[in-house]
């Protein structure tokens, strides 16, 4: 690859939206600075838009609704994508790592699903693919997996890495907003997807733990291997027993080597759960993330920080772009695909985690012995129990020590079939503390 002493380096922008918009306006006000920093100019070559009339904020002849012939145009040397989607940011992508261009991306679905064949195109011509913006917005964590603790044997990374979703969850605790509420809220703030259901469903979240698990443990993690539940099935009610216990639902991201008899494997899930008060996770509010790492050497980490919004996504954009820039500057490589491990993926059924049930029973004798039994049948053991009588029945609630989830899943549908129970109102995990 040339060197670039003191040569201008040329920027295509894909997209100018939530994230785009921020990027333009930090390259501008920032290029004095970029230049000091990079050892020579950043420079906008061109931003791919759909609508040009759309984007009266920037210079009008920058603008072009022609991504292609942009990011294969000689004078560009790095490509930022913050279009979104899988096509034609993957084509757009491949084409421009094909040619030798540096790549940032902010894309986790696109990453998620497609890194294999992204970093393959990256090594076959030496081009630099960073990603940081990607999982937990401004907060620089995948530098570090890449990069800080590759020396190091990650065992688990756990936390919340969709701002949406804890945008919602957290208004729904603390004002009693609906849920319908702190969406449009979050929407209105930039924080959702253009289409809100990949946060709300958990889409956005296992996207961002497929890149974390594959980073920490060396090995291919797709969006598809990750258990994924969102938080529609989370009700008032739930935020309210939850409080009662001294608890709060987060929607978290778990990603951890397992080892089963037969070697060792990765568990990688992402659904709302039960966390104690005291946990620092409880205290992230708004579209705040917060990651857990552990490693053997490096022992617990955390890392904490503004998920989602233009600007805060913005700011790990320019981090990515200042380190291609100096690659390219200064005859540079950044890192590539680590994926040696070859880790697999265990299905969740074998991942061990605990429940809270709550269940409307008929208030009588013998219902709390014929309960129990189910859990000793599935060898689950109840850590807690709960029974408040009312006029004709009565709410139980239950919480589990540590079982498999498939076990901990059968012993539900067995008790959800006895005649005394009236009604399974709700099953939900705990996790964040001693099982
Ligand atoms: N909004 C946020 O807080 C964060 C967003 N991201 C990611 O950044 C990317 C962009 O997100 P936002 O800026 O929020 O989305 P956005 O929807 O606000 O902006 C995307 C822009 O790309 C434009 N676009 C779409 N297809 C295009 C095409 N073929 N050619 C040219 N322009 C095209 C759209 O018109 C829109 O203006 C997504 O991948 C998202 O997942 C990552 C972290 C945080
Ligand atoms: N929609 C995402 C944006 C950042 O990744 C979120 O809410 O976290
Ligand atoms: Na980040």
């Amino acid at each position: 690859m040339a060197s670039h002493e003191g040569k201008p380096i040329r920027v295509a922008l894909l997209g100018c939206g939530t994230v785009g918009t921020e990027v333009v306006r930090l390259l501008i006000d920032q290029a004095a600075d970029l230049t000091a920093r990079v050892g020579a100019p950043v420079e906008l070559a061109g931003i791919a838009v759909r609508k040009p009339n759309k984007h009266r904020e920037v210079p009008a002849e920058l603008l072009t609704t022609d991504a292609e012939a942009l990011v294969t145009t000689d004078d560009v040397d790095v490509v930022v994508e913050v279009i979104g989607g899988i096509e034609p940011a993957r084509a757009l992508l491949l084409s421009a790592l094909r040619a030798g261009k540096s790549v940032v991306t902010a894309n986790k679905a696109l990453l998620a699903e497609h890194s294999a064949e992204l970093f393959e195109a990256a090594d076959g011509s030496g081009a630099d693919l960073y990603f940081e913006a990607a999982v937990a917005g401004a907060i620089p964590l995948l530098r570090p997996l890449r990069e800080s603790l590759a020396g190091d044997r990650i065992t688990r990374v756990m936390g919340i890495v969709n701002g949406t979703t804890n945008f919602i969850l957290s208004g729904m605790d603390s004002t009693g907003a609906s849920y319908a509420e702190t969406l449009e809220e979050a929407t209105r703030l930039g924080y959702a997807e253009a289409d809100p259901t990949a946060d709300v469903d958990g889409f956005d979240a296992a996207s961002k733990a497929a890149i974390l698990a594959s980073l920490a443990f060396h090995s291919r993690v797709t969006a598809a291997d990750v258990h994924r539940e969102g938080i529609a099935s989370v009700s008032a009610a739930d935020i309210a027993a939850a409080k009662a216990l001294g608890r709060t639902v987060k929607l978290l991201a778990i990603c951890e080597r397992v080892t089963h008899d037969d070697g060792e494997g990765i568990s990688v899930r992402v659904h709302p759960a039960m966390i104690p008060t005291s946990h620092p996770l409880a205290s992230v509010h708004g579209a705040f993330n917060a990651v857990f790492v552990e490693a053997d050497a490096a022992g617990e980490m955390m890392f904490y920080g503004q998920g989602a919004g233009g600007a805060p996504t913005a700011s790990a954009v320019l981090g990515d772009l200042v380190a291609v820039a100096r690659n390219r500057t200064h005859r540079g490589r950044g890192p590539r695909e680590s994926a040696y491990a070859g880790l697999p993926v265990r299905p969740m059924g074998q991942t061990p985690t605990r429940y809270h049930i709550s269940l409307d029973v008929a208030d009588r004798a013998g219902v709390l012995s014929q309960v129990a039994a189910v859990f000793a049948e599935h060898d689950v053991s109840i850590a807690a129990v709960r029974q408040e009588g009312r006029v004709d029945d009565a709410s139980l609630v239950i919480v589990t020590h540590a079982a498999t989830d498939a076990a901990l899943r059968s012993t539900v549908d067995k008790i959800g079939g006895l005649p005394v129970v009236r009604e399974v109102v709700s099953v939900m995990r705990v996790e964040g503390e001693e099982s």
